[in-house]
């Protein structure tokens, strides 16, 4: 495909113009916390950058490394992490409020890979512009699986695509809301030269058709650079050129620099810049610096949220690109549940082969027994939510504005319950075949109900506890230390009776001790009579409640281990958000 065969079908024809003024942009300054002294002094990134770029330009960002250019771009696109000020105005709107005229394609690509191509850009259709069945929406989606020739690629994985086919899908994604400005970071690096020529040659089109489109380029070859109708030169933070290609060519020329014949000439410009920096004056080309009297601000990514889909529509979204990745996956999941669940209740079944709680030696192996049933279904659910949003991190961070953490945060916590559901199932059918239970199968659907509340806040725990400590990755260091309080308090290794005074609070956040409880009261209180021999010199457990009551089980147990599983569901589900929302406001992934 070359670009003079590329038709970008266009999208209304406005004018569009993006003024940036005084733009500066600086890193914070770190100050350790035991000196007053600032460990980290701030750096000045961008210096008093002032540029105007207009409709049909074909922006080429070019500059010796660390100059500042994917800092430039990410102001432009309003999504700077870094502390800045300055104005950015789009058509003379504050960028705040210019939400869907600009886009960004920044340097790595990141999408769900286990989704198709067609999947991922249904997805994104109907987040970003609403139902795919609306015609209008129907025939966006077409035309750029057409234009960026993905047809045949469209029911391919996303992981399966050359690293030129994602970039042509990254572009095709920024495209679908049809921005006015669309800018690139280095958007041909690590292709080869064929698939870099189709990217230049797909956003050559795209100013063409009236965007303005602004790349930053590495060493970008001759033949490439020409494409370019506009250069911004930059240099340790500073924008030193603005302008046409024959502009800043006569303007070092001005100054002696003359550009040898076959040399490439971004790389002759960046070379000059960084030998003759400090020494010459290249001065700004720039025929429309902003009026002085212009007020604004520079957007962050947080203020940049654009129309989003209903709440709800969102987390059905979400959950329907979980269950794709789930389809892609599905083999590793019947493998764990393999694993965690039969293979476990396998081996618990059989070493408790004919136990029952009628006897004094029953009573130890049953009371170990329903904890081993309880404990196995709370670690594997909760260790297997604990790394639920670590691999997505990224690409939460990248999608942010398009839907809102609640959503995702809800939508994977609901994609963890059918696992809530056929854990215990399976686990309970397995692990009690074995073991003597009075009313056997009415019992098992009682234990199996309150495993699955259980699991439920297991999973809550599992998603706070990975959502809180996702930054770090220490969340599997520090999951460990918070399970060995909470499984103390399950009265399992502890009489709860005999806690210190000052740890009886910490059982209310247990989840192990509501679902040892419930299950220890649902088996117990059937036991009525439990054997005891007459030679006996210890104390003599004659029957389920003497059993309970020696552990310090609730008698009211129904309403307090459902409204504690409830508040522990709760909480842990707010720290996670809390969590969540904490890796938002840290900004936009690039
Ligand atoms: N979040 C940040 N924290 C600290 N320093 C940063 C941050 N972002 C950028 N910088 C610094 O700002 C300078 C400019 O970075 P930037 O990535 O914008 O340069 P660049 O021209 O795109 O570089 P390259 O061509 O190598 O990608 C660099 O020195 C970089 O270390």
């Amino acid at each position: 495909m070359t670009m003079d065969k590329m038709s970008i079908k266009t999208y209304p024809k406005n004018d569009v113009v993006i003024k940036v003024k005084n733009l500066n942009v600086w890193t914070p300054e770190e100050k350790s916390w035991w000196r007053r002294k600032s460990s980290k002094p701030s750096v000045v990134v961008l210096d008093n950058v002032s540029v105007c770029m207009k409709t049909g330009e074909f922006v080429a960002v070019i500059g010796p490394s660390g100059a500042g250019k994917t800092t430039f771009l990410m102001s432009m696109a309003g999504k700077c992490t870094l502390p800045n000020s300055g104005i950015i105005k789009v058509n003379g709107k504050n960028i705040k409020d210019a939400q869907g005229l600009v886009d960004i394609v920044p340097q790595f690509d990141v999408f769900m890979d286990s989704l198709s191509v067609e999947e991922h850009l249904i997805f994104m259709t109907e987040m970003k512009l609403g139902s795919v069945s609306k015609p209008s929406n129907k025939e966006m989606l077409k035309s750029l699986i057409h234009e960026f020739k993905l047809e045949t690629l469209s029911h391919s994985p996303v992981s399966s695509l050359s690293g030129g086919e994602r970039r042509l899908l990254s572009l095709a994604t920024s495209l679908l809301s049809n921005p006015q400005i669309l800018i690139c970071d280095e958007p041909t690096t690590g292709l080869d030269s064929y698939n870099a020529a189709l990217v230049v040659g797909v956003l050559k089109a795209l100013s063409m058709s009236g965007k303005i489109v602004i790349c930053s380029v590495h060493q970008p070859s001759s033949d490439l650079f020409k494409d370019f109708n506009s250069i911004s030169l930059m240099a340790e933070g500073k924008l030193l050129f603005h302008g046409t290609q024959e502009d800043c060519k006569k303007k070092f020329e001005r100054l002696n620099l003359r550009c040898p014949q076959n040399y490439n000439p971004a790389e002759f410009y960046i070379k000059a810049v960084c030998m003759d920096l400090g020494n010459k004056n290249y001065g700004l080309e720039n025929n429309c610096v902003p009026d002085e009297d212009e007020t604004g601000s520079v957007a962050t990514q947080q203020d940049l949220h654009g129309t989003q889909r209903n709440w709800f529509r969102q987390v059905q979204l979400l959950l329907w690109r979980s269950s794709l990745a789930f389809k892609g996956n599905i083999k590793n999941y019947f493998f764990q549940l393999f694993l965690n669940t039969i293979i476990s209740s396998l081996i618990i079944n059989t070493c408790y082969i004919g136990i029952s709680g009628t006897t004094q030696k029953g009573v130890q192996d049953f009371r170990g027994f329903l904890w081993l049933i309880c404990s196995e279904v709370s670690f594997s659910v909760s260790y297997c939510a604990l790394y639920a949003f670590e691999s997505d991190l990224t690409l939460f961070k990248r999608e942010v504005g398009i839907y809102k953490a609640s959503s995702f945060y809800v939508s994977r916590f609901l994609s963890l319950v059918p696992r809530c559901i056929i854990w215990p199932i399976v686990f309970v059918t397995i692990a009690t075949l074995a073991v003597d239970l009075p009313n056997h199968l009415l019992t098992a659907v009682k234990f199996t109900i309150s495993l699955i509340a259980m699991a439920v806040a297991s999973t809550a725990y599992g998603l706070g506890m990975g959502a809180l400590f996702i930054s770090t990755g220490m969340m599997g260091d520090v999951m460990p230390c918070a399970d060995l309080p909470l499984f103390l308090m399950s009265g399992a290794f502890l009489r709860i009776s005999s806690l210190p005074i000052w740890l009886y609070p910490l059982k209310f956040f247990s989840h192990f001790y509501y679902g040892l409880d419930a299950l220890s009261n649902l088996y117990w209180r059937q036991i009525d009579w439990i054997e005891c021999s007459s030679n006996t010199t210890s104390i003599c457990l004659n029957n389920g409640e003497a059993v309970l009551l020696e552990n310090g089980y609730s008698s009211n147990f129904i309403l307090e281990d459902s409204t504690g599983l409830l508040f522990v569901t709760i909480i842990w589900s707010l720290l996670g958000f809390y969590g969540l929302k904490r890796e938002e406001n840290k900004g936009y992934a690039y």
